[in-house]
C-alpha cells in the first residue's frame, strides 16, 4: 500500500525493478550479488511524505521527506527504490548513478515513475537555517559493484524535521544550463 500523500501518477514500489535497457551479463550480476546493507528503520514509522507549505522554501508546493520520529546519526533511513535502468535519462529529476558495468554502460536509479519514499528527498540548498545536509546517499557495495542506494542520517533528525541531502553541485550546474 502506497504512504499517505503518494501521488497518483508514480508507482509505489518496494524493491527495484529492472528495465530493459540492461544487458543480459549486468542484469545476472545484479540479480546474483547480495547487497550488504544494514537493515533499515521501519520506513513506515520513520519517514512522512509531506506537502511543502514553507512559502520560504524552494521546493514550495512539492512533497518532501520529513522525520516521523527521531532518527539517530548514522542511521539507514530508507533504500532509495526505483527502476535499475542503462539508457539515457537526461530529463529525470529522479535519476541517481549506481555504477558502471564490465562494458562501460552507466547504470542508474530513475525514480520517476516508479519508487519508493526515498524520491521526496530534497536538497538542502536555499532553504531556511540549513547550512549542511542532515542525510547522504550511501551505496551498497558487494565485492564486484554498487547495487543499491540508501539514504542515511549524518547526524541526529530531530521528530518533524525535514530530511534533506546533497544532489552535487553538478546536479545543480546540469539543471542550469
Ligand atoms: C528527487 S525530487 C525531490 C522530491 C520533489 N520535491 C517532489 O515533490 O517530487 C527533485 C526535485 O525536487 C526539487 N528540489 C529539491 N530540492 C530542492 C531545493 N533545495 N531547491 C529547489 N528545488 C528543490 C526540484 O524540483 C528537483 O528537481
Amino acid at each position: 500500500m502506497p504512504p499517505p500523500n503518494w501521488p497518483s501518477n508514480v508507482r509505489y514500489i518496494t524493491s527495484c525493478t529492472i528495465h530493459a535497457s540492461v544487458p543480459h551479463d549486468t542484469r545476472k550480476f545484479l540479480e546474483e550479488e547480495k547487497p550488504v546493507s544494514k537493515t533499515p528503520l521501519n520506513t513506515q514509522s520513520s519517514v512522512k511524505i509531506r506537502r511543502i507549505s514553507e512559502s520560504t522554501h524552494p521546493a514550495c508546493g512539492q512533497l518532501g521527506l520529513f522525520a516521523a520520529r527521531k532518527i539517530p546519526a548514522k542511521t539507514h533511513i530508507v533504500d532509495y527504490i526505483g527502476e535499475i535502468h542503462c539508457d539515457e535519462r537526461e530529463d529525470s529529476d529522479y535519476d541517481l548513478s549506481l555504477f558502471r558495468d564490465g562494458n562501460g554502460n552507466s547504470v542508474g536509479i530513475d525514480a520517476s515513475k516508479m519508487g519508493n519514499e526515498g524520491r521526496f528527498v530534497n536538497d538542502y540548498r536555499g532553504i531556511e537555517g540549513q547550512d549542511k545536509p542532515n542525510a547522504v546517499f550511501v551505496d551498497d557495495r558487494t565485492g564486484g559493484g554498487r547495487l543499491k542506494m540508501r539514504i542515511e542520517s549524518s547526524r541526529t533528525i530531530k521528530k518533524g524535521e525535514e530530511i534533506l541531502v546533497s544532489y552535487g553541485k553538478a546536479w545543480w550546474l546540469a539543471r542550469r544550463k
